[in-house]
This record gives C-alpha cells, structure tokens and sequence, in this order.
C-alpha cells in the first residue's frame, strides 16, 4: 500500500472483552443510537451501537468506494479483539437502483452507507463479546480501555435474571402496535396491467424474467417497538438473515428479516444461493409436503429459479477457480416455501466482499434478465424507489470477507409509521393474480409485527 494513504489514515482503535450472556432486547435497549442488528445462520448475532465512523458513497461506484474506504479504515488498526467473534466490523448497505434515494421512506438512507459501530456486542458460540471502537486523531487506547470497562458494566449479564444491572422488563416484547390505515402504492388493475405488460415483453423476447415489486404504507397507531420486532424475527425465522439498520438523523430502521444469502468469503471460500421459485404453506405436514413436492416439479418455476442459478455461475465465474451447485431443495419459511440451490465457490484469489457484492448484484432473484431490460422495466413499471429493498446489506471486517444478504421480507419503520416491500419473479407463463397473492404472503413476517388483531 501507498505509504502516504497509510500516513492520512484516521486512527482506529478497538479492544474487546468477554462478558455473562445478556439478554438480546436488554442489549437492544441499553445500547447508543444508531443501532444495528445482523444475524446469519451459522453466525454470531451482533447489536452495534453508535457511529465511530460512518462511510458513504453514491452512483456506480458506490460498491468500489465503500471497499476503498473501508480499506483505509482497517489500515489504520490498533485492534486487541482477543477472539474472532468480537473483531470490529462495519454494518450497512446499499441502495438497490443507483439514482438518489431521496424519496420517503428512504430520505436518511444514502445509495451506501456503512456504520463502524462505536460499541458491538457480539453473541457467539464461544460466549458474548462487548468490542469497544475509536476512529479519528485522537483516538486513545487507554480511553477505549477505560470506555471498555463501562460497557463491560453495562453489558455483562444485562437483563439475564440474578446476574442483571437492571431489573428485567417483566414484558420485554411489548405488543404490535396496530394499523390505523393501510396505502398500497399500486392497485390490482395497475399490477396487471404492469405485469402483463412485462410478459408481453417476455414474450416478444427482449426480456426473460423480471422482479416486479410493490410497497404498502401502514400508518401505525404506535411506533414499531424495534427491539421486540428484530428480537420476534430472529426467532421465527431461523434459517433467515434478520437485520435492522437505523440512520440518523431522522431515526428511520430498516428491518427484515431475509432467507436470500446474496454472498459470503472466508478468505478464498465464497458461498451464495439461488432462492426463486415460491409457494405457500399447508395446513398440515402433508399438505406441506403436497405443496413443496407440486413446487419441485413445477416447470415456470424451475425456470424461474434455473435462470438465477446460472446468471450466479456467470457473475462468480471471472473470480473463480471452482464453482459447485449444491442440489437443489426446498427452504421453507413461517409462510412460504422456495426453491434453493446453494452454490460454493473457490477464487483465484484473495477478493474484497464488496467485489462479489458488486459482481452478483442485482441477481435476477430481485432484478431480472437480461439486467438492463429487466431494470428498465422495474423503474417503468414501479410507481416507487425500491431504496435498500432488495439490495445488499450486511458487513465487512478488516481481512476483507463479509456476508451480505438480499434485503427481501423488509420494511422501513419510522414514527407512527411503516413502508413493507414485496416482489415475485415474472416469466413468460405467470399470472398476475396468483403473483399478486405471493406478495400478500411475502409481506406477512413484517405485517404480523404490526398488526395487532385488529
Ligand atoms: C423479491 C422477493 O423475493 C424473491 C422472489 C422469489 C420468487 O419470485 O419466487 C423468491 C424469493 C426471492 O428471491 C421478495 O420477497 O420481495
């Protein structure tokens, strides 16, 4: 690296320590503003609080200037994490369209942005690691020593009964806070005339599949309670990517919880998945397994799905020593079923995340092919800015790896009020009414926190 760039740096500075387990929404709540939330299958569950620094970026190269930033960031590190789990990493995500995301709900959300959270309580297998950080100048190892012992007091134990700081809320998961009013930004008679307008286009052969999404406005009778929410998620999706990102100024989290990993590296090891392809749920195990088996043996919807594991194949192919395509398979959620392939891959060498972040997105899971129709037609037909819906979000360390998922099954919460997203995947032989009824079923995981049985 360029002697100078090291020179002009900022100082980062991080220590952590391992602390008794504490409770999740304890943590949640104790913890500084802006939060976020990350969870994976098989990964710690981080809360990071606080912004020691926060990167930025806009237009096409957004993915190119985050990693560089993020380079010079890490560059820097004086860092004593004592333990994988707590080392510092930075949270955030993109915008899915390059243009401005200045419309509501996305005003605070910039086209990318990245938080190095000033304070990160990591849950891992091998116990709960508070990490204390400080980027700038003055950043002071002995200052981050002496905040590392207050959060350790803070944090150790928190909420747990007979180990806690603080008396357990006796009801830590608050209720929804019910929908006073509901918009949809587009009607059953737009929706069919934008979707058969895409299979026209599908048919006449300049379009293969398209992601059509809509969005549905909830005025709320009370805020969203966003630790009981992220905490709801994570437990009844387990085999999800729940997230919550909160900006500031405005206050505004988006939140999900999402079962399309986009990409994850381990030094040279990439995995990723193909989701396309969706029904619902049975009654009953058989039916279930009606559904799922109807599903498997589905024609429009192997294509559907075929079409992204081979546009992953291409996208990973230029970075790649060795690609494999797992068999394919059923994941199946609280309310729907889908197709899955997972798919592992070894590179030639050593590349960023954001590398392949940018390589693999949008896959035609969210955007569709060939990519510049299928993104024209989304901005065409959507009568709104997808923002972060459906782009990548996730994080980064200081080696380069990251897991970044597809922020799918997501809304943005704000005061009194939430905006969920949903899209199903358009091929030459779907129906606009059963596509409208995959969306009603994907917007559930995020309408079940808002709804309160009214
Ligand atoms: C676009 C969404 O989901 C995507 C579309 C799917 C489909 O059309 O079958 C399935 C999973 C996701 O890749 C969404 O949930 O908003």
């Amino acid at each position: 690296m360029d002697p100078s760039a090291l020179a002009d740096a900022p100082r980062l500075v991080s220590r952590a320590r391992r602390v008794a387990d504490p409770e999740f929404h304890a943590v949640f709540e104790a913890i500084e503003t802006p939060r976020v939330v990350w969870g994976a299958p098989g990964e710690s569950t981080v809360v990071g609080g606080g912004a020691a620094a926060t990167l930025t970026a806009s237009g096409p190269d957004r993915f190119a200037s985050i990693r560089e930033s993020a380079q010079t960031l890490f560059a820097s590190g004086d860092v004593h994490a004592g333990t994988e789990a707590a080392r510092p990493r930075l949270f955030g995500g993109f915008a899915f369209h390059e243009a401005a995301t200045d419309g509501s709900p996305w005003k605070s959300f910039p086209e990318a942005r990245f938080v190095f959270p000033r304070v990160q309580v990591t849950a891992a297998d091998n116990g709960t690691w508070v990490t204390v950080n400080a980027v700038g100048p003055d950043a002071d190892a002995a200052d981050v020593e002496r905040r590392l012992d207050e959060a350790v007091g803070t944090f150790g134990g928190l909420g747990v009964a007979g180990r806690g700081h603080v008396e357990r809320d006796p009801d830590p998961r608050p209720d929804r806070p019910g929908i006073v009013s509901r918009r949809r930004t587009t009607t059953r008679e737009e929706w069919r005339a934008g979707v058969e307008a895409a299979v026209d286009r599908i048919r006449a052969g300049d379009l293969e599949k398209v992601v059509l999404a809509q969005a549905l406005a909830a005025d709320l009778r009370a805020d969203a309670p966003r630790a009981a929410t992220v905490d709801r998620l994570r437990n009844r999706y387990p085999n999800c990517y729940p997230f919550l990102v909160e900006t500031d100024p405005a206050g505004a989290a988006f939140v999900g919880a999402t079962p399309e990993r986009l990409v994850s590296t381990r030094g040279r090891t990439v995995e990723t998945d193909a989701l396309a392809g969706t029904t619902g749920r049975g009654e009953t195990p058989a039916e279930d397994e009606w559904l799922a088996s109807e599903l498997a043996a589905d024609r429009k919807n192997a294509h559907e799905h075929d079409l992204v594991v081979d546009a992953i194949r291409d996208q990973l192919a230029p970075f790649a020593a060795s690609i494999t395509a797992g068999e394919r398979r059923i994941k199946r959620l609280a309310e729907v079923q889908h197709l899955h392939t997972p798919i592992t891959a070894e590179l030639e060498t050593n590349t960023h995340v954001l590398e392949l972040v940018e390589a693999l997105h949008p896959t035609p899971a969210v955007g569709g092919l060939p990519p510049a129709a299928a993104l024209e037609t989304i901005r065409e037909t959507e009568p709104f800015d997808r923002g972060w819906y459906a782009a990548p979000v996730g994080w980064i360390d200081a080696a380069g790896n990251g897991t970044f998922a597809v922020g799918i099954r997501s809304a943005v919460l704000e005061p009194r009020a939430a905006t969920l997203f949903a899209g199903v995947g358009i091929v030459a032989d779907s129906d606009a009414d059963e596509e409208w009824d995959e969306i009603q079923l994907k917007y559930r995981p995020i309408l079940n926190e808002l709804e309160d049985g009214d």
